[in-house]
């Protein structure tokens, strides 16, 4: 049997919503061996962040090289990355052991507020990663402060997706879940040539923490396991979908998504 692997260097997060945490359980559950690189930890619940501490330059390039020295990834994504030294340290190992299928999620700022990334390294993600990535997976906010661009129609969103790619990603999948003017929420797969529209209805609820995290990871699981990027896409629509819906309701805030729910869903177990 061949087991796939799959690296997330990505922040922790006490909670267990997001970031690492979120990321190794949507491994689990879709037959991927994970692995890690703590990039900063976070003390952090469903109400929201209170404490963010980075990892040192060693730390971060040590762990790089325990796993590139002998477990090579399959497919390999990045979360929070928090400062320039950081994204220059992992864009270096990335490049480095020749690590391919590489998911950036350009995580900014928590659903609360808390900046996860240094205002001053939003242009060491642009020149430093999205050249090395095959996936790029910003929501509507992320987009905007990327290409420097107010993205308010379809049009202007095919327009900024354009401009990430001649960045350098391969392929972009814009996240349409931070507009609030409609029900439909729409995201959008763009390969360089060619737009697809993935729509469905907000589900109703707040319990969305760490959505972005999980989409990458499912789609990074999805990559190391050879499917292509466009099938990736589509099975980790389904993973968060099934997050969402089947709600776990923890906490006081803005609670985890539920990553048992897409087994439970293939199992027929629950008809979400
Ligand atoms: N309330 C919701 N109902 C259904 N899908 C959602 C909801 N919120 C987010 N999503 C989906 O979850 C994924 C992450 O979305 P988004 O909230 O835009 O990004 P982020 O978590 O990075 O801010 C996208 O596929 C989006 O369509
Ligand atoms: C440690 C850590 N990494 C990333 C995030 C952001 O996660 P995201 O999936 O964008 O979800 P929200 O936090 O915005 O709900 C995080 N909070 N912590």
């Amino acid at each position: 049997m061949t087991i796939f692997k799959a690296l997330t260097i990505a922040g922790s997060d006490s909670g267990g919503g997001a970031g690492i945490q979120a990321d190794l359980k949507t491994f689990q559950e879709l037959g991927v061996y994970g692995m890690t690189t703590v990039t900063a930890i976070t003390a952090q619940n469903t109400l929201g962040v209170q404490g963010v501490f980075p990892s040192s330059a060693d730390a971060i390039a040590m762990q790089l090289d325990s796993i590139g020295s002998d477990l090579a990834p399959d497919a390999v994504k990045t979360g929070m990355l928090f400062s320039k030294e950081i994204i220059r340290i992992v864009a270096d190992k990335v490049r480095h052991y020749h690590w391919r299928n590489l998911v950036i999620d350009p995580v900014m700022v928590a659903k609360g507020g808390s900046p996860l990334l240094q205002q001053e390294a939003v242009q060491s993600v642009i020149t430093d990663l999205l050249p090395l990535a095959l996936v790029t997976t910003p929501n509507l906010p992320e987009a905007e402060i990327l290409t420097g661009m107010s993205i308010r129609t379809l049009s202007d969103r095919e327009e900024a997706a354009k401009v990430i790619v001649q960045m350098g990603s391969q392929y972009v999948v814009m996240k349409g879940g931070h507009d609030a003017s409609t029900d439909q929420i729409i995201d959008l797969l763009y390969d360089g040539e060619n737009y697809l529209y993935m729509e469905n209805l907000r589900i109703e609820t707040r319990h969305t923490h760490g959505t972005g995290c999980t989409y990458s990871a499912a789609i990074t699981a999805e990559l190391a396991k050879g499917k292509s990027v466009h099938e990736a896409v589509q099975i980790a629509k389904l993973f968060i979908q099934s997050a969402i819906e089947d709600q776990l309701g923890m906490g006081s805030g803005h609670g985890p998504t539920n990553h048992f729910a897409y087994q439970r869903r293939q199992r027929g177990e629950i008809h979400v």
